[in-house]
């Protein structure tokens, strides 16, 4: 059955971080799914959910820092992997890590992880997503038990399977990142990924050799004390999610739970840095 749906397109200056911002929001109303175009934001929402009123509570809209303007157009049925054939291309990671759709071609690198075209983070098409795979490429993961905090997609756990890494919790407070991600481990074979729907509440008890977080600043500031719990001798925490401007905010709260500093990367303002204990 062909199901119609309310596109809005919205055209956001500047991108960062809103479009982010507007897609969680625009999620939580019911909008199912997304694509990031170069000057914003194609959001859909099924006709039958829609009402006139849906963007009421979409709090960016009122901030005055972004310029944020959108047309509307109802549109039959869509074809996801025709959207993302236009919009989504493959991310290379340091010529070692493909990150694709189903649609595109094998590549012939080292890791092929392939992501099930519906949200639009953790394509690696993101700065801090991009980063976080590089450390996880520059980091000895054999037989390390990890955690994968905020997993969106699951991309950063299925990279950590591919390099070793097992088990793996994936954990991501989203219902949609959830089941994606469940999609995703299933599609690259995963066996040892385990994906839950919460937060930093289920950690109680357990224990991790490595634990990646892609959050944001202040979610990242909350659960930090928490993570650093959990964390093994000698275990390592990879954070992303926040500018260039955070890292003293970030910094301080690592070293004020005895975390040593290690390496920061940084990609167009955007930080991912690596902390052991
Ligand atoms: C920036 S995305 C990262 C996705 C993926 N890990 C990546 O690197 O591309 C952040 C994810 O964290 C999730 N998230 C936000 N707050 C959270 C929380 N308190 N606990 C767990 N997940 C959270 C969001 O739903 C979103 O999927």
């Amino acid at each position: 059955m062909a199901i119609s749906y309310i596109e809005y397109q919205f055209t956001i200056t500047p991108k960062d971080p809103a479009t982010e911002i507007l897609m969680a929001e625009l999620g939580e109303t019911g909008f199912e799914s997304f694509v990031e175009t170069e000057d914003g934001l194609l959001a859909y929402i099924q006709k039958e959910l829609w009402t006139e009123d849906v963007l009421n509570d979409i709090y960016i809209l009122e901030n005055n820092d972004f310029s944020i303007s959108y047309v509307i157009n109802e549109i039959e049925q869509v074809n996801w992997n025709e959207e993302w054939e236009k919009n989504f291309t493959p991310i290379v990671v340091d010529n070692r890590c493909t990150v694709r759709a189903p649609f595109h071609e094998v590549p012939n690198t080292e890791f092929d992880v392939i992501i099930e075209p519906k949200m639009s983070f953790g394509t690696g098409h993101h700065e801090t997503t991009h980063m976080m795979i590089q450390h996880l490429l520059n980091t000895d993961l054999k037989d390390k038990k990890v955690l994968d905090m905020g997993s969106g997609t699951g991309v950063l756990a299925i990279v950590a399977e591919m390099r070793g890494a097992h088990p793996i919790d994936a954990i991501d407070i989203d219902n949609w990142c959830y089941l994606n991600a469940l999609e995703n481990v299933e599609r690259n074979n995963c066996k040892q990924i385990t994906v839950e729907e919460g937060d930093a509440s289920l950690l109680e008890g357990r224990s991790y050799d490595l634990i990646i977080a892609n959050i944001n600043r202040n979610i990242l500031l909350e659960d930090i004390p928490t993570y650093v719990k959990c964390l093994q001798p000698n275990g390592m925490l990879l954070l992303s999610g926040f500018y260039k401007e955070d890292i003293p905010a970030i910094s301080e709260k690592c070293l004020e739970h005895s975390l040593k500093f290690v390496e920061n990367l940084e990609k167009n303002h955007w930080v991912a840095v690596k902390y052991v204990n």
